[in-house]
């Protein structure tokens, strides 16, 4: 799914207006109408206190349409304009006045925070005071409305954004921000709800359509995308009745130091259930008898020294090499890797130890070849990146060096983000269970198996980090976020397969018609 700038949506808002025929009036009512009936099925006509705070833009217009109808089916409405500007949008004066002919409350005007209402626990706040509109800091008495909102402890819904957020920021002071318990966003999430400093001003989430025209959506290009089922199942390659494992490739993973060479058992496992046709390991002599013993269906190369890698000796060229798991970063390892590097010619996914052996050494990160694959954690990104000031900082500091080095960077977290050409990939699947020692050698491993049966490298990363997470989302409803180990994953990497080919469930629902 593409996740629209600021700008875009504004010009996806015009097009539409255009191109279907209607007034922004209009494409507010429709708009309002869906939070109404997101509502509506969920409330049921229930007669607990709803407080809707609306500002005087967009944002607000929005919430007086909610208001408007929730008044309209009988809910228990109290409206109030927060009075922050007197340059009222077109359509929130329109619907301002829609709002005082259907119901003899008016709204109330809130031009100070002296006598805030008294909200409950159990009452609800819809917040719609600002939108993507947010051009400044918020006033001092806006923000304490916001604390209100958060004293009152009731849950608090957000139209769009939660009021207060930027689309592209990190605010400086979070009490300027509303706490939401949902946000309803209009087309598309926001970035800012994936981030990990931002991540918090919303509990939930969720993408309501509101007919931004199709055509917009499909020709514009956006600098982001959501990767979920929809955007992987088009990069599966079904298998021929006559194929046979020559025609998916012999990856290799290289890496292991003695005590470490559990990590390359992961990565050789899970790059063959990923559906490598072959898995080589090369590896210092004492990985040997471990992993013929554990994993049988791997080969074995070994390196002539007893503990760790020294010298990158291969009678043959691999179609991809996952680089790094386990291999530790003594002199002669780091030696070894920079003759690797010479002379390599596959494709590489590089992880762990060789990360930091990489960082910082401008001429071994040249020596890579275009398109690697880089999988750091958020400690191995800023040994690569240097450090951030905040997540948006962090995004341009890694599209900067994901071009430098012509290389993919994938930077693992809770949604991990891909960041290739300028563009950032954020993953939806994965869950807090792979927090855990390993699960970043099976990510390597899935990558690694998918480049060696043919995928390229930035379908790799992309598929592969979703089918990683999404076999982490599986297993872990068998084991819990605790118990859930690597071993889990690579087990799991079957189900997120599967699961690639299961229809949806489709809720039944009752929806009130737009009738314009
Ligand atoms: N295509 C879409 O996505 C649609 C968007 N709509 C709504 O329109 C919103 C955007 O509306 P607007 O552009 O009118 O803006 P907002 O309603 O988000 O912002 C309010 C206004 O306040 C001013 N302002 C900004 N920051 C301020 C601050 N810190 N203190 C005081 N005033 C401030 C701005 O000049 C802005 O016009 C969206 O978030 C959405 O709710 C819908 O009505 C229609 C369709
Ligand atoms: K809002």
């Amino acid at each position: 799914m593409k996740l629209f700038s600021k700008e875009q949506i504004y010009q996806g808002d015009a097009f539409t207006v255009k191109a279907q025929n209607i007034t922004s009036t209009e494409l507010m009512e429709r708009v309002g109408i869906q939070i109404f009936n997101w509502l509506h099925i969920r409330m049921q006509g229930a007669q607990v206190p709803i407080h809707i705070f609306c500002g005087i833009g967009n944002n607000g217009g929005d919430g007086l349409v909610v208001a408007r109808h929730l008044v309209e089916h009988g809910y228990n409405v109290k409206t109030y304009i927060i009075n922050y500007s007197k340059t009222r949008s077109k359509d929130f004066l329109i619907n301002y006045e829609a709002l005082k002919n259907t119901t003899k409350e008016w709204p109330t005007m809130l031009d100070n925070s002296d006598h805030l209402p008294e909200i409950h626990p159990n009452d609800i706040i819809i917040d719609a005071v600002f939108g993507i509109g947010l051009n400044r800091e918020v006033d001092a008495w806006v923000i304490d409305i916001f604390n209100h909102f958060r004293a009152s402890k009731a849950f608090v819904f957000s139209v769009d954004i939660p009021s207060g957020l930027d689309t592209d920021k990190v605010p400086e002071n979070p009490e300027s921000v509303v706490n939401a318990g949902y946000t309803l966003s209009f087309q598309t999430p926001k970035l800012v709800f994936f981030l990990p400093d931002t991540e918090k001003y919303t509990v939930q989430w969720e993408a309501i359509n509101i007919g931004i025209d199709e055509a917009y959506i499909k020709s514009t290009e956006t600098q982001v995308e959501l990767i979920g089922k929809n955007e992987v199942l088009p990069m599966y390659q079904p298998r021929g009745k006559f194929s046979h494992k020559g025609n998916f490739g012999h990856a290799l993973i290289l890496g292991g130091s003695y005590g470490k060479i559990g990590a390359v058992t992961l990565a050789s496992k899970a790059a063959l259930s990923a559906g490598a046709g072959k898995v080589s390991c090369y590896v210092p002599q004492c990985g040997y008898i471990p992993l013929q013993t554990s994993f049988p269906e791997a080969m074995v190369v070994t390196d002539h020294s007893e503990i760790q890698i020294t010298d990158v000796q291969l009678d043959f060229t691999p179609t991809v090499v996952g680089l790094g798991p386990g291999m530790g970063t003594h002199e002669n390892t780091k030696a070894a890797l920079k003759s690797f590097l010479a002379t390599n010619k596959s494709p590489l996914v590089v992880d762990a130890d060789a990360l930091n052996i990489l960082a910082g050494d401008d001429s071994l990160l040249k020596l890579l070849p275009e398109l690697s694959v880089l999988t750091p954690h958020p400690k191995e990104l800023e040994r690569l990146i240097g450090k951030w000031t905040d997540d948006f900082d962090k995004l341009k500091k890694a599209k900067n060096f994901a071009k430098l080095y012509k290389v993919i960077l994938i930077i693992k977290g809770a949604h991990t983000i891909t960041v290739f050409n300028d563009k950032l990939y954020v993953n939806t699947t994965g869950n807090p269970g792979l927090a855990t020692a390993g699960s970043g050698d099976v990510l390597t491993g899935v990558i690694t198996g998918l480049i060696a049966q043919g995928f390229d490298a930035v379908q790799a990363s992309l598929f592969g980090v979703y089918l990683h997470g999404k076999s982490a989302d599986l297993k872990v409803e068998e084991t819990g976020y605790q118990s859930l180990i690597a071993s889990h994953v690579i087990e799991g990497i079957a189900l997120a397969y599967l699961d690639l080919f299961k229809e949806p469930e489709r809720p039944e629902i009752e929806e009130v018609e737009d009738k314009k």
